[in-house]
């Protein structure tokens, strides 16, 4: 029987219950290598990128009191079907340092980053449930509306949180997962 514990309203590293995107959730490695893998097409869709105000947690979470800081907002298609949101920041002054790589990013995957370099350490994953009435879930749900022109679909929502280090520099990737996941498999069928 499906379990949604309220506790997991707000970011926990503690192990996911069964949820029917779980497997995307807890998958480790690129997602865009696992959404390539599975997709016939896989698109990013880069909503904004630059000089952005901190959300909810977010200066918590970079362990930066305040001040502005260098946000990429996307959506990921896999067939056209729009599936992630993802938001990625990191302090204004680390990306003309060791984040400067981030701004001839484009329409290319950031794992193109983030996974191809082996002095960028990442941090254990946090998870959280999007709470129907949350700060959170309404950021998306304006965002959504902007990449694809529909409120966003119903459903539960989850997301999940992770820092890349690198040269010192933390980078904060938020990975909001649409319950249209559930229907695609998470690796490639067997031939
Ligand atoms: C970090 C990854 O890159 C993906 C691509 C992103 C982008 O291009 O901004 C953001 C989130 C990720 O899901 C990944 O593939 O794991």
């Amino acid at each position: 029987m499906p379990f949604h514990p309220v506790s997991m309203s707000s970011w926990s590293s503690r192990p996911l219950p069964w949820c029917r995107v779980r497997r995307w959730l807890t998958a480790g490695g690129s997602l865009s290598a696992r959404l390539q893998a599975v997709c016939e097409s896989f698109t990013v869709q880069r909503l904004r990128q630059g000089p952005s105000a901190l959300r909810a947690g977010e200066a918590a979470a970079l362990n930066k009191p305040g001040g502005r800081v260098h946000a990429r907002e996307v959506v990921l298609r896999c067939d056209g079907e729009p599936i992630v949101y993802a938001r990625s920041l990191v302090d204004a002054r680390h990306v003309r340092g060791p984040w400067r790589a981030l701004r001839g990013l484009g329409t290319r995957p950031l794992a193109q980053l983030l996974f191809q370099d082996r002095a960028i350490a990442r941090s254990a994953l946090e998870y959280q449930r999007l709470c129907p009435a949350g700060a959170w879930r309404r950021q998306v749900a304006r965002r959504w509306l902007e990449a694809t022109g529909e409120p966003l679909p119903a459903g539960t929502w989850w997301a999940r949180r992770s820092r890349f280090r690198k040269g010192g520099a933390t980078l904060l990737l938020l990975e909001v997962f649409s319950p249209a996941l559930e229907r695609r498999r998470t690796v490639k069928r067997r031939r």
